[in-house]
C-alpha cells in the first residue's frame, strides 16, 4: 500500500534471498522498525510478539519461515525431518489464525516434492511469495466484491455518508495489501463513496487505535477512533449503517473467530437491526470444525498485556494500569460469534450468507 509515496508492504524478501523483512508493528504508529528475521526462532518470536499479526499474514510469515528452516536444515543429518519439525514448531507459535498450519502445511507440501537441498529452499521461497501474492489478490477481490455493498447503502441513503465500524486491525498491516475489513473501505473510497469509519481501539493492544487508524489516515479515509464500549451507543442513535470485522478463524459452519470483543459487536448490530459483515480470504475458513464455539481453541495471551498500555517510547512498556501485586488480569486474545449474527462473509469469490450451504456453494470443492 502507498504509505507517503512509497509502496509499502508488511513482510517482505530482502535482496539476498534469505532475509525476512517485516514491519515490527508493536511500534507502530509512534515508529517505523523493520525487523530482519534469518531463523525460524525469530520467525516464532515475530508471530508471538506480535512484530506480526493478523492472519493472512501470520500465515504468508509462517510460510517463508518454512524457507528459513530448509536453509538450516541443510546442515543437518536428515533435512526433511528437520524440516517437519521445525514446521510443527512454526504452526504452534498461536494457536487461533488458521491461516498459519494453512500456510505452513502448503509449504511444506511443495518441500516434500523437492529431491535436494537446493530445491528445498527455492521450493519454500517460490511458494511463500506465491501465498503473499495470493493473499493481495484475495484481497483485492475481497475489496471489489465488499465495496458493492457500501455503494449500496450509500445509494439507500442518497449519496450521504456511510458510517461503517470495525473492530481491531483488519487491513493492509494484517495482510499483505489492502486487507480484509479495510478492503471494502479502501475501494469504496477509492470509488468516491462518502466513507467514514468508526475505529474500535480494541483493547488491550489497541490495533484498532495503533494500527488501523494509522492505515485510515495514511489512506486519507475519514475516522474517529472510539472506546470499545462505544460502538452500541452509535448503533442504537442511527449512527452505524454497517459492521465490517476480520476473521482469524471461521468454520465453514459460519462461526467467527475474531479479536475479543467482536461478539459483543455482532449482538449490539443485532439488536439495531445493523449488517454485520465478516470479510476474509477463503484461506481463513476453517473446513473441519462445525462448532466455533467449542472447537475453535481461543489464546490466552500475557496478563501484562493488560496491566500496561504501550506509550510513545518506541513501544516500551511506560504505564501501569493494574499493579501487577494488586490484582490478578487475564487477556483472552479472541471470541466466536455464532453464526446467526453473522449477515454474510466478504470473500475473494464474492458474498455469500453464513450457513454452511451458502458458504460451500461458493466454494464446492471443499464439500
Ligand atoms: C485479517 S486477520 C485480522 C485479525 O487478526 C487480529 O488479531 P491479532 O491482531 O491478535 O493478530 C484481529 O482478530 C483481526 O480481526
Amino acid at each position: 500500500m502507498n504509505v507517503d509515496g512509497k509502496q509499502v508492504r508488511p513482510i517482505w524478501l530482502g535482496e539476498d534471498g534469505v532475509t525476512v523483512k517485516v514491519i515490527d508493528q508493536r511500534q507502530l504508529p509512534h515508529c517505523f522498525v523493520v525487523a530482519d528475521l534469518i531463523t525460524v526462532d525469530q520467525v516464532i518470536e515475530a508471530i508471538q510478539e506480535m512484530f506480526v499479526r493478523g492472519a493472512p499474514l501470520i500465515g504468508v510469515t509462517g510460510a517463508y519461515g518454512v524457507m528459513l528452516a530448509a536453509i538450516a536444515a541443510q546442515t543437518t543429518a536428515d533435512p526433511l525431518k528437520t524440516i517437519q519439525a521445525e514446521c510443527d514448531r512454526i504452526r504452534a507459535a498461536r494457536p487461533t489464525a488458521v491461516n498459519l498450519a494453512w500456510g505452513v502445511d502448503r509449504v511444506f507440501q511443495r518441500v516434500l516434492a523437492a529431491g535436494s537441498d537446493a530445491e528445498r529452499i527455492e521450493a519454500a521461497r517460490s511458494e511463500a511469495a506465491a501465498i503473499a501474492e495470493l493473499e493481495a489478490e484475495n484481497c483485492r477481490l475481497i475489496g471489489e466484491h465488499g465495496a458493492r455493498l457500501i455503494q449500496a447503502i450509500s445509494h439507500g441513503k442518497r449519496g450521504d455518508t456511510v458510517n461503517i465500524l470495525t473492530h481491531c486491525n483488519a487491513g493492509w498491516l494484517a495482510c499483505i495489501e489492502y486487507g480484509t475489513a479495510t478492503a471494502p473501505i479502501y475501494e469504496a473510497h477509492h470509488r468516491g463513496i462518502d466513507v467514514h469509519v468508526w475505529v474500535d481501539e480494541t483493547r488491550p493492544l489497541n490495533q484498532g487505535a495503533r494500527l488501523t487508524a494509522w492505515e485510515m489516515g495514511k489512506h486519507g479515509v475519514p475516522h474517529t477512533v472510539i472506546t470499545d464500549n462505544a460502538g452500541g451507543h452509535l448503533m442504537q442513535h442511527g449512527r452505524v449503517d454497517m459492521v465490517i470485522v476480520g476473521t482469524d478463524r471461521s468454520t465453514h459452519t459460519g462461526d467467527v473467530a475474531n479479536k475479543i470483543g467482536t461478539y459483543l459487536k455482532a449482538l449490539a448490530a443485532r439488536d439495531n437491526g445493523i449488517p454485520f459483515y465478516v470479510a476474509l480470504p477463503s484461506s481463513t475458513f476453517d473446513w473441519a470444525m462445525t462448532d466455533g464455539v467449542k472447537e475453535i481453541p481461543i489464546e490466552e495471551r500475557n496478563p501484562d498485556e493488560v496491566r500496561y498500555i504501550q506509550g510513545l517510547a518506541g513501544g516500551k512498556l511506560v504505564k501501569v494500569l493494574v499493579p501487577p501485586e494488586a490484582s490478578p488480569a487475564a487477556d483472552f486474545a479472541f471470541d466466536v460469534t455464532p453464526a446467526r449474527l453473522v449477515t454474510g462473509f466478504i470473500t475473494e469469490r464474492g458474498i455469500c450468507g453464513a450457513s454452511r450451504t451458502e458458504i460451500h456453494q461458493l466454494f464446492p470443492e471443499h464439500d
